[in-house]
């Protein structure tokens, strides 16, 4: 759809459609939905940043830990949503070898140990090793900064589930 089209749909619609941009946080969706209509694409996804940068912290990590782990339980219980499923795979989380998938688990679980919520990264900006990589780095980084990262991760997931939902703005043929 187009950003007219965005504009015109029904509260319930709007929801339905948008409500999973920020993963298993349709609350985003509900709020911003007061701020229609959006000039362009680039203006329902500020408002969605806005709406995140604008939450206290304790908010912001309520964000982060609606985020399933990689290659943890809801992918090997096919419990992923369609959107995490599909960014997932491609990243290579569902074809690990057991030491791999055994790695990410133990990884994962002290991190979320350290900070509270879990390790999240936009999947489809990065593959395998890269997110085993940054899982490492990251860890050594202080809860503050480590919010702060893992919130852009989230934006980053959310500005790409975007595009796949409402066309980008038409570029104004010179
Ligand atoms: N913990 C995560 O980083 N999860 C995810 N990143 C994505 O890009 N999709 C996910 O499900």
């Amino acid at each position: 759809m187009d950003i007219s089209s965005a504009n015109s749909l029904s509260y319930e619609d709007f929801v339905d459609t948008f409500g999973n941009v920020v993963e298993k946080n349709p609350l985003v969706a509900a709020a911003i939905w007061s701020h229609r209509p959006f000039a362009n694409l680039s203006e329902l996804e500020a408002r969605i940043v806005e709406f995140i940068d604008k939450l206290p912290e304790s908010g912001k990590e309520g964000i982060l830990r609606c985020h399933p782990d990689l290659a943890g339980r809801d992918l090997q219980r096919g419990t992923l949503t369609r959107d995490s499923q599909d960014e997932q795979s491609q990243a290579g989380m569902a074809s690990l070898t057991p030491e791999e998938t055994a790695r990410m688990y133990r990884l994962n679980t002290e991190y979320k140990r350290r900070f509270g919520f879990p390790f999240i990264i936009c999947a489809k900006m990065n593959n395998k090793a890269a997110i085993l990589r940054k899982l490492s780095e990251r860890s050594g980084n202080d809860l503050a900064k480590e919010r702060e990262c893992a919130i852009d991760e989230v934006k980053k997931i959310s500005s790409l589930r975007l595009r796949n939902l409402v066309l980008p703005d038409t570029q104004h043929k010179l």
